[in-house]
């Protein structure tokens, strides 16, 4: 099939690349002139896992352009993963998707699956038909279908691959789009869930309110730990060998953060709000959140009081591992709150780099042991391997303080400890 990817970000060239090896023919369009010129010159803008790889693999099949009109009219079907974020009112900032739905008005002059992949508010879906209706488009010239992407970054290519189901919304008169959708996924195998528009934008949004729940609360079960000595690593293990509670997203740390989290609970919140209806879970899970740095930060001060001039590594600076994305990073928030304590702040990470506004005043080591040399403490951000790795015997004779704190509990308390050194982790007692 010849397909139209509109939006060459983390969800866009998943999905490209993802297609390209099903044997589809792919336009990514992108309005980033200086993106697309970069990908057109085999330069993969972001790093992911994989994706690099899979583009290079499949460059005959990949058109990287910035003409949006002429990927319309070369494609059958369309995917939408253009950014959708916040407002300052919690709302959405819709203004790519109209962008794109402008051109769509414009250009379509023969029938386009067109299909959603990015995260819109309810009822947007249906906004988006209206619209292309009231700008005279024929019905018969589209239908738009609902389809919530759930990967995660930094396994997004297998989450793509393997996903634990496929959702897709439809308008309850169309009766082409589920054929089409299971044409062009038919090399997975996970269930297809059928659905009205809103239910499908539900889904989306409820699945990550869920799994942001799960960490408030287990996020707010470590303080509970901290106070009582007990270790909620043993109480998330203890917890997820429930079948019906699960084990994943019971990691205890320093808070979500993310490009998805915090905009789409806040959207959620925002729907609910606007129809009168109240979120006090939803509030709940924003509020652990948000105060979790500042428990955390508590700890590091009931070891190192005062601050000022005292060289202090943070590892870690994506929000998460296996990804260079920083945005709602907790670990540069971290790094905000150590900078305004007076503390000189050194950071380390392997792939994702310091925002404009911070690097003039925290310095970026490019090894790790540099980052942390001389150091009066490590506080681990984020739980890549390398860091999680590390020899804290030879560690413990490059400091000159001796305070870990282990801000993902993913590190080997014994062993640090073992090392000489004080460790405190989240909720470890
Ligand atoms: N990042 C993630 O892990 C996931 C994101 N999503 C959702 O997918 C959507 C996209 O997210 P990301 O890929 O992270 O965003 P992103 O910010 O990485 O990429 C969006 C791309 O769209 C491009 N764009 C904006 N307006 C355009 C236009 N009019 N024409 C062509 N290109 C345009 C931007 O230049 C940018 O390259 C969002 O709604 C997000 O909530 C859903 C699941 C996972
Ligand atoms: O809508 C989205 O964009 C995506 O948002 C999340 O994916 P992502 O943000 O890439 O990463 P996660 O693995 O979910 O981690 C999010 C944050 O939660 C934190 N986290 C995760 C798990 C856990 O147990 N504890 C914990 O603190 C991570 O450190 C990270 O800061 C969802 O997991 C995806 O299903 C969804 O598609």
């Amino acid at each position: 099939m010849d397909i139209c990817v509109i939006g060459a970000g983390y969800v866009g060239l998943t999905t490209s690349a993802v297609l390209a090896e099903f044997g589809h023919n792919i336009y990514c369009v992108d309005n980033h002139s200086e993106k697309i010129q970069r990908l057109q010159n085999g330069i993969v803008p972001i790093y992911e896992p994989q994706l690099n790889e899979i583009l290079h693999k499949h460059k005959e099949r990949v058109t990287f352009t910035t003409s949006l009109p002429e990927s319309i009219h070369q494609s059958s079907v369309i995917f939408v993963t253009v950014g959708t974020p916040s407002l300052a009112d919690g709302g959405t900032d819709l203004s790519f998707l109209s962008s794109v739905f402008t051109t769509l008005a414009e250009q379509l002059q023969d029938y386009k699956t067109i299909i959603i992949k990015s995260t819109i508010p309810l009822g947007t879906n249906k906004k988006m038909h209206d619209y292309l209706l009231e700008k005279g488009v024929s019905p018969s010239f589209f239908n738009i279908v609902s389809n919530p992407e759930f990967l995660r970054e930094g396994t997004a290519i297998q989450d793509m691959f393997y996903p634990d189901r496929t959702v897709i919304g439809i308008a309850e008169d169309d009766n082409r789009s589920e054929v089409i959708l299971k044409e062009i996924y038919q090399s997975i195998n996970a269930p297809f869930i059928v659905t009205s528009w809103n239910s499908a934008e539900l889904i989306k949004y409820a699945a990550n309110a869920f799994l942001a729940t799960k960490i408030s609360f287990i996020n707010e079960m470590s303080r509970i730990c901290d106070v009582y000595d007990a270790d909620i690593m043993e109480v998330s293990n203890g917890l997820g060998t429930d079948q019906r509670i699960g084990p994943l997203f019971l990691q205890a740390g320093i808070g979500y953060g993310g490009s998805c989290f915090p905009k789409d609970l806040q959207a959620l919140q925002h729907s609910a709000t606007n129809k009168l209806v109240n979120t006090p879970i939803l509030d709940a899970v924003q509020a652990i959140n948000a105060t979790q740095l500042d428990f955390y930060i508590n700890k590091l001060q009931e070891t190192l009081p005062s601050f000022p001039n005292k060289k202090v590594t943070v590892l870690g600076i994506a929000f998460k591992p296996h990804t260079d994305d920083i945005r709602h990073s907790p670990a540069i928030a971290l790094i905000h709150y150590l900078h305004a304590l007076g503390a000189d702040v050194h950071a380390y990470d392997p792939k994702a780099f310091l925002p404009a506004e911070l690097r003039h005043k925290v310095t970026q080591h490019k090894t790790i042991k540099s980052a942390y040399l001389d150091s009066e403490a490590i506080i681990i951000a984020t739980e890549w391997p390398e860091i999680c790795q590390l020899d804290w015997m030879d560690v413990k004779t490059h400091l000159k303080g001796n305070i870990v704190l282990d801000g993902r509990n993913c590190i080997n308390k014994e062993a640090v400890r073992k090392a000489g050194l004080i460790y405190k982790g989240v909720g470890r007692g």
